[in-house]
């Protein structure tokens, strides 16, 4: 069994981006990432903690806008609206979850689709679907860059994604589609788990249930991926699957910590500089019409 180092291959990818922005900065041009933060959410103050180190060390010129937990969403639209007409930032991001009264579908349909830094506006969700992705969640989007990392073949092999969210389920089966493996999404309503998961060649495991999977739920050699990031009974840090047995199972599986949280990260950053191009593109572009 391999463990797959996501925080490894996460800082090898930080160190190419860091080259590709430092030639743009050598052009007088400097990413820029705008996080949105609502409310005091203590794992959501971690989350963009990271981003802007992470950013910083890139060399992404970042900001946290961070906006009282009471904020109304017309106040959070006027503040999207405003960062949408600004050219000086190229990523946008609302940090999730938002507070229950604001709308997280409008405040996400709100950001301008080639700022949207996460994917998660429906234009891009669409194009994702489409099989013509533009901007896409950086979650799964990470996790295609290990499987590729460590060779991992996905033509014709059977993939199971537990977990039907907006943001992880739902684009992964997406991208796990576009690389030609048979994609089966199971969920929290999903009659005899185990038995589905244990055809997968694949399994992606999204459901926010500490230690939830057990060594019964997998097929010897598979790939486990595990995108959880629960707390458990002593509130150490867990992910979705029960690492110690399934890994005798397994022949690569991500650990929690040090998975696929780096990587999600470090997509998100690609984004933003590919977001960052896009926008000089076009306005050379403009200029030649
Ligand atoms: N606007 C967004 N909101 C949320 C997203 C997102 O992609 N965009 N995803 C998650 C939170 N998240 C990023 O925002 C995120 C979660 C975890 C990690 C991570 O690196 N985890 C570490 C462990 C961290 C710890 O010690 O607590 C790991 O797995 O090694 C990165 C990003 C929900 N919201």
């Amino acid at each position: 069994m391999t463990i797959i180092d996501g925080k490894m291959l996460a800082e090898k990818m930080q160190a190419d981006l860091k080259l590709k922005v430092a030639r743009l900065q050598s052009q007088g041009i400097v990413p820029g990432l705008l996080v949105i933060l609502v409310g005091e959410d203590n794992a959501s103050q971690i989350y963009v903690r990271n981003k802007a180190r992470v950013a910083d060390k890139i060399g992404i010129r970042s900001e946290t806008l961070r906006l009282a937990e009471n904020v109304s969403e017309q106040e959070l639209l006027n503040v999207i609206e405003k960062y949408n007409k600004d050219d000086n930032w190229h990523g946008i991001l609302v940090q999730l979850p938002l507070p229950n009264h604001i709308n997280e579908g409008r405040i996400l349909h709100a950001i301008d689709p080639k700022k949207d830094v996460d994917g998660f506006h429906s234009y891009n969700m669409g194009r994702l679907m489409a099989g013509n992705p533009a901007m896409v969640p950086s979650t799964p989007a990470g996790i295609v860059e290990m499987l590729r990392a460590y060779n991992v073949e996905l033509s014709g092999k059977r993939a199971v994604v537990v977990g039907r969210s907006n943001i992880v389920g739902k684009p992964m089966a997406m991208m796990l589609l576009a690389e030609n493996a048979t994609v089966t999404i199971a969920h929290s309503k999903t009659e005899n788990l185990a038995t589905l998961t244990k055809e997968a060649d694949v399994l992606v495991v999204a459901i926010g249930r500490a230690n939830f999977v057990t060594a019964d739920f997998i097929k010897s050699g598979a790939v486990v991926i595990d995108v959880g990031m629960n707390r458990d009974e002593n509130g150490k840090l867990c992910g979705d699957v029960k690492f110690d047995e399934v890994s005798e199972v397994a022949s690569l599986i991500t650990p929690v910590p040090g998975g696929v949280g780096p990587m999600t990260i470090t997509m998100l950053m690609e984004q933003t500089v590919e977001a960052c191009m896009k926008s000089i593109n076009n306005m050379t572009d403009d200029r030649r019409k």
